[in-house]
């Protein structure tokens, strides 16, 4: 007699799987490979920035007071006394009618208030000493970049726990991080299950198929904040398939097999976990595709029995595995949504929420989440182009044509607490 499985519902299910989720430790990396850690303390600004006042133009430091009185009529005339690069200082105090020739970014002289622009002055020489002309009134602090403009001194400016991207990796180069605090990456191993599953570089043969689940895996594993770890493909062995587990959950921090976690013939997945005496929190979700999605805990571990098929394989690791990885290094490990209008037509109705791949795009002002490819748990190609999850609560209704609904973003990092998810959720009630 086949198993018949109660599915639960989905934030039952992440409920479950959060309680598992641990904390990273805190290490340092170099600045150069920061690019995608998440910080592990506070960045605080210990200096202004920029340190200086600097001039915001090639020009001519002067005293705007000297050109009070500067008209097209009746230019004044300064003496440069210096000319300074970025980076070099002029330690004197430049005097009555005087200027120093300054390239942007150099620091103001002392006793100079405002810069005029190369363009904007004549020059010449006269008895061997340098003249400018200049003809309107100077503002005090024109063309000036004020110490402390971007940034002032004991500022947050990145809070603990956020992805470091480019514009962090400048702000932490500004303030001297050659060793940057970040949340160590969880190790996360993946196992492939199939007696169809061919090497990626393997011709293709009668009945057979490529594994894409874990290159697929791979990329989802490290957009979530984690290293990846192949332990390879295996054919549906019972044996082979448990020895494999067991070495694996040795050596990593979570572990995702795909396939065999159904109730077929050659699904072995939940006899190994019922061998490994697994403590089994979900093997059935009211979700589609993904509902065979079955997690389970092993002395601490996490391990995700993620399905065979592409689609549902997908799908089930960013809602179940996905925050937990974020959870490492950041309070708001859960996907950020965004109400969209919907971009087909679901006319049937179905008692599971469905994830609907697609894609954003916008029309006439508004953000439309356009289906991408067929609407399957085993469709491969349509991922390529997802970059959200279309959510249709399950229920009695079907969903039509610019029906305003919620879309989980795929790419965006900055994340949401539970209470965040719950809240945007509560109409679904997932
Ligand atoms: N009698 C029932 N049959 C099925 C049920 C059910 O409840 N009762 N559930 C269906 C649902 S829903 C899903 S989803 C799948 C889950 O299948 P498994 O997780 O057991 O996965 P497999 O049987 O091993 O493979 C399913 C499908 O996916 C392909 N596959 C497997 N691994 C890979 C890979 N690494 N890369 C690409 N494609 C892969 C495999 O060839 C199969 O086509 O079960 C339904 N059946
Ligand atoms: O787990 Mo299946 O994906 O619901 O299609
Ligand atoms: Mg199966």
């Amino acid at each position: 007699m086949v198993e018949i499985r109660t599915p639960i519902e989905v934030n039952d299910a992440i409920k479950h799987v959060m309680e598992f989720a641990k904390k990273g430790e805190k290490i340092y990396v170099s600045l150069e490979e920061s690019h995608g850690y998440f910080l592990a303390e506070d960045l605080i600004s210990d200096h202004p920035v920029p340190p200086f006042n600097r001039t915001r133009y090639d020009g001519f430091a002067v005293r705007a007071v000297d050109t009070e009185k500067a008209s097209q009529e009746h230019p004044v005339e300064l003496e440069v006394v210096a000319e300074i690069g970025a980076g070099s200082v002029f330690g004197k105090e430049v005097g009555d009618q005087e200027a120093v020739r300054i390239m942007t970014g150099a620091e103001i002289p002392p006793g100079c208030d405002a810069v005029v622009m190369l363009e904007e002055v004549t020059e010449w020489k006269r008895e061997g000493k340098t003249v400018i002309e200049i003809t309107r009134k100077l503002d005090h602090l024109e063309n000036i970049t004020l110490k402390g403009e971007d940034t002032k001194k004991g500022e947050v400016l990145v809070k603990k726990g956020t992805y470091i991207n480019p514009g962090i990796m400048a702000v932490l180069a500004t303030f001297g991080y050659k060793k940057v605090p970040v949340t160590k990456k969880p190790r996360v191993g993946i196992i492939s299950t199939g007696s169809e599953l061919l090497p990626v570089d393997a011709p293709l043969e009668p009945g057979k198929i490529r594994d894409s689940n874990a290159y697929m895996l791979i990329g989802q594993i490290e957009r979530a904040g984690a290293t990846p770890v192949s332990l390879g493909q295996f054919a549906d062995d019972f044996e082979l398939c448990y020895q494999q587990i067991v070495d694996a959950l040795e050596n990593v921090d979570i572990l995702l097999t795909t396939g065999g976690v159904s109730v077929g013939d050659y699904d072995y997945i939940p006899a190994i976990l019922e061998k490994l005496n697994a403590n089994v929190l979900f093997n059935k979700i009211r979700m589609r595709p993904g509902s065979v999605t079955t997690v389970a805990e092993v002395d601490g571990k996490l391990l995700f029995g993620l399905s065979g098929n592409p689609s549902s394989c997908y799908v089930g690791f960013e809602i179940f595995a996905r925050p937990v990885i974020r959870y490492y290094h950041t309070d708001k490990p859960f996907l950020q949504k965004i109400q969209v209008a919907l971009g087909g037509e679901f006319a049937n109705s179905n008692p599971f929420h469905r994830f609907v791949r697609g894609k954003l795009h916008f029309e006439e002002g508004n953000v439309v989440a356009n289906p991408v490819g067929l609407d399957k748990p085993n469709i491969v190609t349509s991922l390529a182009e997802a970059n959200v999850l279309i959510l249709l609560p399950g229920g009695e209704i079907g969903y039509h044509q610019r029906e305003k609904v919620t879309a989980i973003l795929l790419d965006e990092q900055s994340g949401s607490t539970w209470e965040d998810w719950l809240n945007d959720l509560e109409e679904c009630n997932l």
